[in-house]
C-alpha cells in the first residue's frame, strides 16, 4: 500500500471514531428528550425532523450533495427516535411495494413496519391504536387521485401529520441474467400501464400479466426464471432478482404522493401545508364564494380536487391543500371564514412540506 493511501485511511479511521463519539452523544441527548416527553407523547415530531433536515441541507459545505446529507441524517434521526420509543408504522403491503419505500423514506429503517392488505386496513390499524402511524398513497402524477384514500380521510377520525413524495422508478427484473429465455412479464396493472411504450418498443412479443401488486409480481418471478417482473428496486432486493433494465417508466417524472396518518397532526415547522375537505351548498357560484377567504387572507392553494359526495346525486366534496399551518394567523382567519360559508368543513391536518 502506498504511504499516501495509508495516511489517508488512518485519517478516515480517526474521523470515524470522532463521528461515532459524536453520534453516541447525540443518541444520549435523544434519550433524554424521550424522558422529557414521557407522558407527553408523541415522541415522533415530523416538524422538528423537517427543520433538522432543512437546516443541515442549508449548512452543507459539500462535497456531499444535499440529498446525501439528508438521507444520512434521516437515518440518524430514525435510530435516535427508536431509542426514545419504538414506532409502529402501517403501510399498504406486501413488503417490497412503493408504499414500503415511501414509509422508509419518511421514517428511516428503525420502526417496526407493518404490511397491511388494503388501504382501509392501514386506516383501521391507526384508528385502533395497533399502529402509531400509517402511510397511504393519495395521488400519482400520471394516474391521478387515489379515491379510496380520499373517501377514508373524509370518514375517519385520523389526522394527516406528514407527506412523502416518491419518484416511481420501474425496473424489469428476473432470476435469469438476461431477457432471452423470458416467456411472460408480471406486474400490477398500473405499472404495466406506466411502462407500456417501453414494452411496446422493446418486448412487444411477451405477454403482460397483471397481478395484485408489484411485490407479488417479483415474488412470482423469483419462483420461475422464465418469468420477469416489473417492480421497484426494493422488491428486486427482497426477492434476490437481477435488474435487467432499470428505470423503464415512460414518464421519468412519475411521482406518487403519500400521506402519513396518525391520531394527531404536526406542529408548525415554518414551511407547512394544511389539508382540508369541505362541501359547497348546491347553488351557482358556491365554490367561488367558498374560496374567496383564501384569496382575501393571501393563502395559496396548492391543490383542489372534487369527489362526488356519498350523500346525494351530483353533490360534491372538495379536497384542498393550502400553504401554511392552521396556527398561522392568516390561515386561521381564512379557515374561520371558510367554515362560516361551507355546508361542512373538516381540517384533515397541518404538516411539514416534504423535506426529502
Ligand atoms: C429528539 C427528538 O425526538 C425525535 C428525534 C429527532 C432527532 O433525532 O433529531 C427529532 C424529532 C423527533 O422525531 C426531538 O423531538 O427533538
Amino acid at each position: 500500500m502506498s504511504d499516501e493511501l495509508l495516511k489517508l485511511r488512518n485519517e478516515i479511521d480517526r474521523l470515524d471514531e470522532e463521528i461515532l463519539a459524536r453520534l453516541s452523544e447525540r443518541a444520549r441527548c435523544a434519550q433524554r428528550v424521550g424522558e422529557v416527553k414521557k407522558g407527553n407523547a408523541p415522541f415522533y415530531r415530523p416538524e422538528r425532523e423537517a427543520q433538522v433536515l432543512r437546516r443541515l441541507a442549508e449548512l452543507n459545505p459539500g462535497p456531499l450533495p444535499a440529498d446525501a446529507v439528508k438521507s444520512v441524517f434521516r437515518e440518524i434521526m430514525s435510530v435516535c427516535l427508536g431509542l426514545e420509543h419504538p414506532q409502529r408504522v402501517a403501510y399498504l403491503g406486501p413488503a417490497g411495494t412503493f408504499s414500503e419505500s415511501a414509509s422508509r423514506k419518511q421514517f428511516g429503517s428503525a420502526p417496526n413496519f407493518m404490511a397491511m392488505a388494503t388501504i382501509e386496513d392501514v386506516f383501521r390499524a391507526v384508528e385502533a391504536g395497533n399502529a402509531d402511524y400509517g402511510v397511504v398513497p393519495v395521488e400519482n402524477s400520471t394516474e391521478g387521485a387515489v379515491s379510496i384514500t380520499l373517501d377514508l380521510l373524509l370518514a375517519s377520525p385520523v389526522k394527516v401529520c406528514g407527506e412523502v413524495n416518491l419518484r416511481i422508478h420501474q425496473q424489469l427484473m428476473s432470476r435469469a441474467d438476461g431477457i432471452g429465455a423470458a416467456k411472460r412479464i408480471y406486474s400490477h396493472a398500473q405499472s404495466l400501464a406506466q411502462c407500456h411504450e417501453w414494452l411496446n418498443r422493446n418486448l412487444p412479443h411477451l405477454p403482460r400479466i397483471p397481478v395484485a401488486s408489484n411485490a407479488e409480481a417479483a415474488r412470482l418471478a423469483g419462483e420461475d426464471p422464465e418469468s420477469c417482473a416489473i417492480a421497484g428496486e426494493a422488491a428486486a432486493q427482497l426477492y434476490g432478482l437481477n435488474i435487467l433494465a432499470p428505470n423503464i417508466e415512460d414518464d421519468p417524472n412519475n411521482t406518487t404522493r403519500f400521506l402519513v396518518i396518525a391520531d394527531h397532526d404536526a406542529g408548525a415547522s415554518g414551511r407547512d401545508r394544511t389539508s382540508l375537505v369541505f362541501s359547497a351548498p348546491n347553488r351557482p357560484g358556491a365554490i367561488h364564494t367558498l374560496l374567496e377567504p383564501l384569496a382575501q387572507h393571501g393563502v395559496d392553494m396548492t391543490k383542489l380536487q372534487s369527489r362526488p359526495a356519498q350523500s346525494g346525486l351530483w353533490e360534491y366534496v372538495f379536497y384542498a391543500d393550502i400553504q401554511g399551518h392552521q396556527s398561522d394567523p392568516a390561515v386561521a382567519a381564512a379557515l374561520k371564514a371558510l367554515s362560516e360559508r361551507a355546508a361542512f368543513l373538516k381540517v384533515l391536518g397541518s404538516y411539514p412540506v416534504a423535506a426529502i
